[in-house]
């Protein structure tokens, strides 16, 4: 048989599995549907008992609903391609692998979960160490039809006669495939040296290190969904957290997880960690590594403590006939030795009003001594303690803190510059106020970590008192979880049980302490690049990321090293800007080649525009899929009336291209990306690693090169 028809009718072979799984799954969806329906019905049933009954029929709905919704759920998920590998083994025995792991009514395996021990040997086999697998066969679908096969022989002698090979690389058609507005699984594709980082024990603190492009992010996901599949009763509770560097980002990778039927996973940027603020403005890189660094723990505490804007000056209380008056020095002393006591201030009201108290009843007795009487201290306390006048001022004297109004106040730079006394330099306080001043501006990223940090300082705001919500006996439960939201969780949820931080080479120390937080009792995966940090001061982050592990064992470190993304055109040059910043071992090696040079445009100043208009129609007119504008963070705006952004073309600043992709990229203005940030060159370096065929940098000068 010529080529063409062997592979056809191989297709043909493998779309008659798929139709059968696809069937055997309309009949699990629709038991999982009747099974939802039943439990409704004991719901409603339930009623008409007495109490007792009643408890454990709704347990019992609650139950059934809650598994038929998680069932339909992972059933609904929209995969791409159920099912995408199958394993030939030695003695006939065939394994299909999927996304999902579905028996048929004889409880034979239809298709096995990539992440079951079964399925390992279809990433981990190689000639060398086959285990016994003859032949591994990608399947590519679309939705339920078949579209190709490609085959890989493992054990030659082993082929029997009757067994047809087609193909070759699955992986370099998959790399060399183009890119959409979202990032794809790997599934079907996962490397040898990816499947073991994926598997690697839930345990400890695993970092995944390695150049751009080596598939880090791909395989941190794919851990998660792992390790969710693995270990769902120690880590399911909890949940899994994951943090990438900004929403662009976290859209990006938005897809993959779902891809796998697991959308129990909290998926967050750094500007969004903290419930109720989505900050997405990026400081300047002076500011951000002033935000960023351990000192500001420091500046916080001290602001406050420092007396809030606005508190009356001076108390007066009438006690019997007497006006008693503390003075701005009095009240003063009266809050330092409250918060001589530590503690956070919301938490103090109580110490706060005893202290007042005391000091009230030193000015009594010390205007008694004056005339020769003497006080009853206890008495004193007492009744002024139950006066409502003595608790209308101890409210705005000792307010309530929040930590938003905090970081206001230091807006003032006065105020900052107490509160930074012998921290801050004189220009580091005016950069900061002038920051905190503007009120109409919202939050920026490096803000969030401090906010997240006066949260704690500050304590929980004392709660009000609320009425006992009556049950609703006939709410349907059928809502929760079905929305792939995963089980509910309480405000600022602080303690996940695994915890994925992506593109962790940026982390700043106080980046660090606010995710550490939410990590007490977790284990970890950490994701980075060093060659690729745009954070200054790496020692001082180094520190504040193993406070945030803590005493976490084992440590496992993995070294992914070969880049799947650029073609070796595109990352050539790459690695040349970078050349002198960054040791020859810490550099990946490309693997495809495109035979596509990156072009070089020298321009005048004055062709800028224009020459990046016409470079970015070129690329659109060249390549399928994406093509990404970069330019450095301050120009976005003006490049973003240059060029039409729409579903295919989209303008980002250089430090929110970290971890995306495109198929083609135009480059502006390289010289621009090292200068505006301290850690210049990297910068540039991660810019130049977002095309995966393409690249056309246009520059108004060569210092870059
Ligand atoms: N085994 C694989 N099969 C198919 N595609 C892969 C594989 N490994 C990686 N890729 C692809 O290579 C590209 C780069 O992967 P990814 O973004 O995870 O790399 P990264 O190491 O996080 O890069 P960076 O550090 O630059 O952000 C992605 O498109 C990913 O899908």
């Amino acid at each position: 048989m010529s080529e063409p028809r062997v592979r056809r009718a191989e297709i043909a072979i493998e779309q008659e599995h798929v139709d059968r799984v696809y069937s055997r799954l309309a009949e699990l969806r629709a038991q999982a549907e009747a099974m939802r329906a039943k439990g409704y019905e004991i719901g409603h049933g339930a009623q008409r008992e007495a109490v007792f009954e009643q408890a454990s029929m709704l347990f019992e709905r609650d139950m059934m609903v809650f598994h038929a919704n998680q069932t339909l759920q992972t059933l609904d998920a929209e995969y791409e391609g159920l099912v995408f590998g199958r394993l030939d083994q030695v003695g006939n025995e065939k394994i299909y692998v999927g996304r999902l792991g579905i028996r048929d009514a004889e409880f034979d395996n239809l298709v096995t979960d990539w992440r079951a021990p079964a399925a390992a040997a279809f990433y981990q086999a190689t000639a060398e160490e086959p285990m016994d697998v003859v032949r591994r066969r990608v399947i590519r679908c679309s939705g339920q039809t078949v579209l190709d096969v490609d085959d890989d022989v493992l054990i030659p002698d082993a082929v029997p006669e009757d067994m047809r090979i087609v193909g070759e690389g699955a992986l370099m058609a998959a790399l060399g495939r183009s890119r959409g507005e979202k990032m794809r699984d790997i599934v079907a594709t996962i490397q040898r040296e990816q499947d073991e980082v994926i598997r690697a024990p839930w345990r400890g603190v695993t970092e995944i290190t390695g150049g751009p492009g080596t598939g880090k992010t791909a395989v941190a996901l794919h851990r998660a969904a792992y390790l969710l599949y693995r270990y769902r009763r120690q880590l399911g509770g909890a949940g899994v957290f994951v943090l990438g560097p900004s929403g662009v980002f976290t859209n990006y990778i938005s897809r993959v997880l779902p891809s796998m039927g697991e959308t129990n996973v909290e998926l967050r940027a750094l500007g969004e960690v903290l419930d109720g603020v989505v900050a997405t403005r990026q400081d300047p890189a002076p500011l951000a590594a002033i935000k960023g660094s351990l000192r500001m723990r420091k500046v916080l505490t001290k602001a406050m403590r420092d007396t809030p804007p606005d508190v009356p000056g001076e108390m007066r209380i009438v006690y019997r006939g007497e006006v008693l008056k503390l003075t701005t020095k009095e009240l003063e002393k009266v809050r330092r030795k409250v918060h001589g006591h530590g503690g956070p201030p919301n938490r103090s009201r109580i110490r706060a009003a005893e202290t007042l108290l005391e000091a009230l009843a030193d000015k009594a007795e010390e205007n008694a001594k004056a005339d020769g009487r003497t006080v009853d201290r206890a008495e004193l306390i007492t009744e002024l303690g139950e006066r409502i006048d003595f608790h209308r001022f101890l409210v705005v004297w000792w307010p309530v803190l929040y930590p938003g109004e905090i970081l206001r106040w230091l807006g003032d730079p006065a105020r900052l510059s107490r509160a930074g006394k012998g921290v801050l330099k004189r220009d580091e306080v005016d950069l900061l106020a002038a920051s905190f001043a503007d009120r109409e501006r919202d939050w920026s990223v490096a803000d969030v970590a401090l906010l997240d940090e006066l949260r704690i300082l500050v304590g929980p705001p004392p709660k009000r008192r609320r009425r006992a919500q009556p049950v609703e006996l006939d709410a349907a439960p059928a809502a929760r979880g079905s929305e792939g939201q995963g089980p509910h969780r309480p405000e600022h949820y602080d303690e996940y049980s695994h915890i994925v931080v992506d593109e962790s080479q940026d982390l700043s120390p106080m980046q660090w302490r606010m995710i550490g937080r939410r990590g007490k009792y977790a284990s970890w995966t950490v994701v980075g690049d060093p060659v690729q940090s745009s954070w200054p001061d790496p020692e001082e982050a180094a520190q504040a990321r193993d406070q945030a592990f803590g005493p976490r064992t084992p440590r496992r470190r993995y070294t992914l090293r070969t880049n799947y993304r650029n073609s070796k055109e595109i990352f050539d040059l790459a690695a040349k800007v970078v050349a002198g910043h960054a040791g020859a071992d810490e550099l990946p090696e490309a693997v495809r080649t495109t035979g596509l040079e990156p072009e070089v445009r020298i321009v005048d100043r004055a062709s800028v525009e224009a020459s990046t208009q016409a470079a970015a129609k070129e690329l659109l007119d060249a390549v399928e899929g994406t093509v990404g504008v970069i330019c450095a963070m301050d120009r976005v705006p003006e490049v973003q009336r240059w060029v039409q952004a729409d579903e295919r073309l989209k303008v980002v600043g250089s430090l929110d291209s970290k971890g995306l992709e495109y198929d083609a990229v135009v480059l502006v203005e390289p010289t621009e990306l090292i200068t505006e940030s301290t850690t210049g060159r990297r910068v540039l370096y991660v810019a130049l690693t977002r095309a995966t065929q393409q690249l056309t940098v246009v520059a108004s000068d060569r210092e870059w090169l």
